[in-house]
């Protein structure tokens, strides 16, 4: 295992999604001798099986939504009804459209070499490329970067190979071969995947009975947004069994569907259905890359440093594989690190900065978060206060038929910084760029104040809350003064 004395590449990238292209994009760009290699499809996860098809569904959903509500705005429409292949269309022309982003042929004119193929270490300075024909290939490089994402958590329930269950991976495959969604349909996890699948295949017609395991849905955002997003799924008909913990699976009675048997505080409860996706997490891929033999891995995860390298320095991660957030947004935000660590990080290292990431959940109303949750703020023992505006309130909510949701801010107490935001409402992913910014640059609620926002927008809502933060912090005696100063100007 000696360190070759020359290299072929100054960077190789392993896998192809968010987080590798964006690698080995930095990597050309500062006129590195880069090679990325697929051994899938371009894109990865969020093209493929994750943001993309997802958030096209949650379109369609979203319009046969509005065809429903459409008599609140004395605009009638009938009962729309749901042409499913051209729903799952859609789904498929969203991801090509966007392919070309992500294409070999854009790759290759940014200056990356992109070789399809299934790479594996061989040793801490050589990546072996198995392509699909057979052939191999060994390269060298200065540094190496791993980028080849999650997989689905299919935990080992008894039963399970009696039941074809479906995971994001397969579920767009799945779905693509029915004329109509899923009657029955049951998902299994209250996270991120699961909410979003649930509303979006309810207002499409399945009938969905969404299980998680711990005592509320989302249950790592703040407890008055899953509390929210509880309120809007049962709405729409949603049928929610939280505190539920999968246990088995028994075969359905005529080879379709199955039942799956829960168990909760009472006892054991039992669902007939007729699909069901697993939403229950998604782990970092480790095998068969050589990183058990290079010994990368701790307790079955990569050990990294701050700056993404594992015990190998010029060995560093990236994305799902890296953690410990899985979000499209992280993995193109960690590639800047592992490009720039793997490059240059024997002359200057860069550590991770986790301090402020934002995420959101696509459900309607839509919800989003950044910095501490009020939860996370008491465990952690901070002192904080919170101020909330309520979007029922909003001029531009109202028209919209929007007028649902909230604001919520925490500030460290007495004092003019924002510590964490969570929103809930029409938009919120997008509302809460402007605080993801100011508290980048360390800008308070007052600065957010005196901001001009465009009337009547939903942004108005992000001045609204500094203005009750503003009129909480009132000088009191200042105000006293100027009630005197006012009466003895009037005389
Ligand atoms: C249903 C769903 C919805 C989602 N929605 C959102 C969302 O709205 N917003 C958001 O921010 N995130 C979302 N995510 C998460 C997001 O998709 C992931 O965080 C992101 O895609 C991770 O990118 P990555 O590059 O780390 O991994 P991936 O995109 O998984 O890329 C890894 C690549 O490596 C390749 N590979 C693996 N092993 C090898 C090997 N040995 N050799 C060569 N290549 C290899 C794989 O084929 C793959 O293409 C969603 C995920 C799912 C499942
Ligand atoms: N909008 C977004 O950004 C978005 C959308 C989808 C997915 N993602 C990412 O994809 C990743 C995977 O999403 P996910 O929803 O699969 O994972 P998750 O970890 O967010 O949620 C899984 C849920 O399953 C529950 N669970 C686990 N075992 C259970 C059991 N036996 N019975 C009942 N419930 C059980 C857990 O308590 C948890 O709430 C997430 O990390 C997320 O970041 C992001």
């Amino acid at each position: 295992m000696q360190k070759p004395k020359k290299f072929d590449r100054n960077l190789i990238v392993i896998g192809a999604g968010a987080a590798g292209l964006v690698t080995a994009y930095i990597s050309a760009a500062v006129k590195a001798k880069v090679t990325l290699i697929e051994s899938g499809k371009m894109g990865g996860d969020c093209l493929n099986t994750g943001c993309v098809p997802s958030k096209a569904l949650i379109m369609c959903a979203r319009l046969a939504h509005g065809a429903r509500r459409s008599s609140n705005f004395g605009v009638i429409l009938p009962e729309p009804s749901i042409d499913f292949p051209r729903v799952m269309q859609h789904v498929r022309d969203s991801i090509k459209a966007i392919e070309p982003n992500d294409s070999v042929e854009r790759y290759t004119e940014l200056g990356v070499e992109v070789l399809k193929g299934t790479a594996a270490l061989v040793d801490p300075w050589t990546v072996k490329i198995v392509h699909s024909s057979g052939s191999e290939k060994n390269l060298t490089a200065r540094a190496i970067v791993l980028a080849a994402g999650a997989e689905p958590i299919v935990p080992p329930f008894p039963g399970l190979d009696r039941v074809s269950y479906l995971t994001s991976d397969t579920l767009w495959e799945r779905l693509s071969q029915l004329q109509a969604p899923p009657q029955r349909l049951t998902l299994l996890g209250g996270g991120a995947i699961g909410c979003e699948l649930a509303q979006a295949l309810a207002r499409l017609g399945s009938e969905i009975t969404l299980v998680e395991r711990a005592r509320v849905i989302l249950p790592e955002l703040d407890r008055e947004v899953s509390a929210a997003v509880t309120v809007a799924l049962e709405a729409e008909g949603v049928t929610l069994l939280t505190g539920h913990e999968a246990v088995e699976f028994e075969g359905g009675s005529d080879q379709k569907g199955g039942v799956l048997v829960l168990r909760n505080a009472e006892g054991r409860v039992k669902i007939e259905f007729d699909e069901v996706i697993l939403a229950l997490g998604r782990r970092a891929k480790t095998t068969g890359m050589g990183l058990e033999k290079l010994q990368l891995l701790e307790n079955g995860k990569l050990k990294l440093d701050d700056c993404l390298r594992t015990r190998y320095p010029h060995i560093l991660a990236a994305g799902d594989m890296a953690g410990p957030y899985q979000f499209t947004h992280m993995a193109s935000y960690q590639a800047w690190y592992a490009a720039v660590n793997g490059l240059f990080g024997d002359i200057k290292k860069f550590a991770v900065d986790y301090s402020l990431v934002p995420s959101a959940v696509f459900v309607d109303p839509e919800v989003a978060s950044v910095g501490l949750s009020e939860g996370k703020a008491r465990e952690q023992g901070i002192d904080y206060e919170i101020t909330r505006y309520n979007i029922g309130d909003l001029d531009r909510a109202i028209v919209d038929g929007a007028a649902r949701g909230f604001v919520k801010v925490l500030t460290a107490r007495g004092k003019d910084k924002i510590l964490g935001v969570s929103i809930v409402g029409e938009n919120a992913a997008e509302l809460i760029s402007e605080f993801i910014l100011a508290m980048k640059y360390g800008l308070g609620l007052n600065k957010i104040l005196s901001t001009i926002h465009i009337y009547p927008t939903m942004s108005e809502a992000n001045k609204f809350v500094a203005g009750n933060w503003k009129r909480a912090h009132a000088p009191a005696a200042v105000l006293r003064l100027l009630a005197v100063f006012n009466r003895w100007r009037r005389k």
